[in-house]
This record gives structure tokens, C-alpha cells and sequence, in this order.
């Protein structure tokens, strides 16, 4: 039966301020991380205290509803949230709903809580949807995290993992780690095992060899953009599974509300993030490379309608009619 699952983002009322899980100390430390007024918002997306297109986008609205109330220059709330990250199409469509709002004098709060409740109704909606493709007995690889931590509630690769589960499929999940912030190992895994989902991670080297030997039933992941023609900006290392998928006839599948749809960016429109080489170049805070030796950090990639099997969205599965994988 469905959970009341984690939810990463609390709008405290009594006291006009938003409440974040602080997803870097997950899984040890489940604690909080309180935002004030904008600045305080813009820090935790920067920093991945919150992270994931839904999330990003919610919390940032509540960035500007902050803004409002603390009576900042909303014009430079909206600008210094919009620079944070580049990728989520989430982050400026919540933005440019909320400036709408306070151009014509509705409240900025309530247009933050309106995008709120919408997530929440999508993420489950999804779920609902999507579970059918799980089938009883399936083994289901997932990428980064896509799921509540990423959204308002139960996620949206992690809701259809999440309602195949409730609807009694015995399903278990295998997770790539995901290199280098660790989503997967951290947060998805953490999420699986708080559900009682058998959950495995891996390195994200291993994907291929596990499809090969025939471990994998179908591939579900998130996504941070979708354009008109349904390519996916996705966590650096989708395009890979996906290649993988195609080439060892694995049906994968995107999750993905219609709020992360961008049907106006071409690709070339799209800035793909590029965070600080310290993320690769050290963990835990010690170096694991010579001195002098550089990284590429690129957060996000590209997949191609092409290789994928269908996007479940709350309104219903995008098919790719091209697609000859196992459908259900
Ligand atoms: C449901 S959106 C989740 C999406 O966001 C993640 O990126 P990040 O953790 O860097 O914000 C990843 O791409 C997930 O698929």
C-alpha cells in the first residue's frame, strides 16, 4: 500500500520559511537545511542541498515567494535564482510563473504552493500510470535519483518503481551509484530501502555487463529537459544506458512530468551544466589524482528519441512507434 514517503521540501507557514532535506548528508543524517529569504535558496540549489528539475523548480518559486515577503528586489531574487543551475527546465518556467504572478499582483506564495501541489499530483499520477510497463519478476535499473528527493513526493522514474511496488509486483531494483555526487548510491537507495524495495547499486561501469548476462528487465530514469522532439537531457551517463539498452534490446523508459517539457529550446539552446572538476577530482575531500591533473565534470547528457522505448508522463506514455522492444 502506498507510504507517505520523504518529502523534501516543507513550506513553513507560521514562520515564512522553507525547509529542506539536506540531501548532502543523506544517507547518514537526515537533516534540514532552513532558507530565510532567496539568497539562502539559491545556495541550496547551487550546492545540492535540494536538487532535481521538480524540486529545483518548486523550491525556487518559493525562493521568490521569500523575496516577496521579506520585501527584496524580486527582479534580483529572479535573477540570481535563474543563474544557478542551467540544465532544469523546471527552474525558469517556475521563475517566469511566479514574476507573472507579481506583475499582476497575485501573491508569489501562492503561485510557489500551486506548483507545488501540481508536482505532487503529477509525481503520483505517473506512478500510476507508468507501473504498468513493470511487470511481476522484473529486475529494473535505475540512474542518479528520480525520486521524491528529486520531486515533491514519490518521484518520477522512483513513483513508477514505487506503484508497481505498492500494487504488489515483486520487483527489485538495481542502482548505478552514479558518479561523482553519488545520487544513486545516496539517494535513490535510501529512498528504495526506506520502502522496503530490494535494492542493489553498482558501479555505473557495470550497467553493461549485468544487460549482457541477462540481469536487467527493462531501464527507467528521470529526465531535466525534454524538447519538442523528445530528446532527453538526462544525468551525465542516460545516453550510455541507453546505447547499452538499444544494443542488448532492454526496453527503456523516461519519467518525466509534462513540466519538464521544452517545446520552444532547440538543442543547441540548451546549456549542459559543467560543475567544479573538485567533484571528480576528490572524494570525501581527499584528492584521488596527481596534482596538476584536470577533469571534465559535465552534469547532464543528451538521448535521443531514438533510443528509447516511451516517456511516462501523468498524462500518458509517449511510445516511440519505432521502438520493436517488449512494450506492456
Ligand atoms: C526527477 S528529476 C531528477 C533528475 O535530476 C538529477 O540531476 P541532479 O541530481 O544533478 O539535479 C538527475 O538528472 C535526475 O534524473
Amino acid at each position: 500500500m502506498e507510504r507517505d514517503t520523504l518529502k523534501p521540501i516543507i513550506w513553513d507557514d507560521k514562520n515564512s520559511q522553507l525547509i529542506l532535506i539536506d540531501q548532502r548528508k543523506l544517507p547518514h543524517k537526515l537533516e534540514y537545511f532552513i532558507c530565510n529569504n532567496y539568497e539562502d535558496v539559491a545556495f541550496a540549489i547551487e550546492d545540492m542541498v535540494v536538487r532535481g528539475a521538480p524540486a529545483i523548480g518548486i523550491s525556487a518559486a518559493y525562493g521568490m515567494a521569500l523575496a516577496e515577503i521579506k520585501g527584496d528586489d524580486i527582479e534580483k531574487a529572479y535573477h540570481r535564482l535563474k543563474n544557478t543551475r542551467p540544465t532544469a527546465v523546471n527552474l525558469f518556467w517556475a521563475l517566469d510563473r511566479c514574476m507573472k504572478a507579481y506583475n499582476n499582483n497575485r501573491s508569489i506564495l501562492s503561485e510557489a504552493k500551486l506548483i507545488h501541489e501540481e508536482d505532487r499530483e503529477a509525481c503520483k499520477k505517473i506512478g500510476e500510470i507508468g507501473e504498468r510497463v513493470i511487470e511481476d519478476g522484473d529486475t529494473i535499473l535505475t540512474h542518479c535519483n528520480a525520486g521524491a528527493l528529486a520531486t515533491s513526493i514519490y518521484g518520477t522514474a522512483l513513483s513508477v518503481i514505487r506503484f508497481a511496488h505498492y500494487r504488489g509486483k515483486n520487483i527489485k531494483v538495481i542502482v548505478d551509484e552514479t558518479r561523482p555526487r553519488l545520487q544513486g548510491a545516496k539517494l535513490t537507495s535510501f529512498e528504495l530501502k526506506y520502502e522496503g524495495i530490494p535494492v542493489k547499486i553498482i558501479t555505473d561501469s557495470t550497467a553493461g555487463f549485468l544487460m549482457k548476462r541477462g540481469m536487467i528487465d527493462k531501464v527507467i530514469v528521470g529526465a531535466d529537459r525534454v524538447l519538442r522532439d523528445y530528446t532527453v537531457f538526462n544525468k551525465i551517463g542516460t545516453y550510455s544506458l541507453a546505447v547499452l539498452a538499444k544494443y542488448h534490446n532492454i526496453p527503456f523508459y523516461v519519467a518525466s512530468p509534462t513540466s519538464t517539457f521544452d517545446f520552444e529550446s532547440s538543442i543547441e539552446d540548451v546549456i549542459i551544466e559543467e560543475r567544479d572538476e573538485k567533484e571528480v577530482l576528490y572524494i570525501d575531500g581527499r584528492r584521488i589524482a596527481p596534482e596538476g591533473v584536470k577533469a571534465y565534470n559535465y552534469a547532464f547528457d543528451i538521448t535521443p528519441f531514438e533510443l528509447i522505448t516511451g516517456i511516462i508522463t501523468e498524462k500518458g506514455i509517449i511510445y516511440n512507434e519505432k521502438d520493436k522492444r517488449i512494450r506492456t
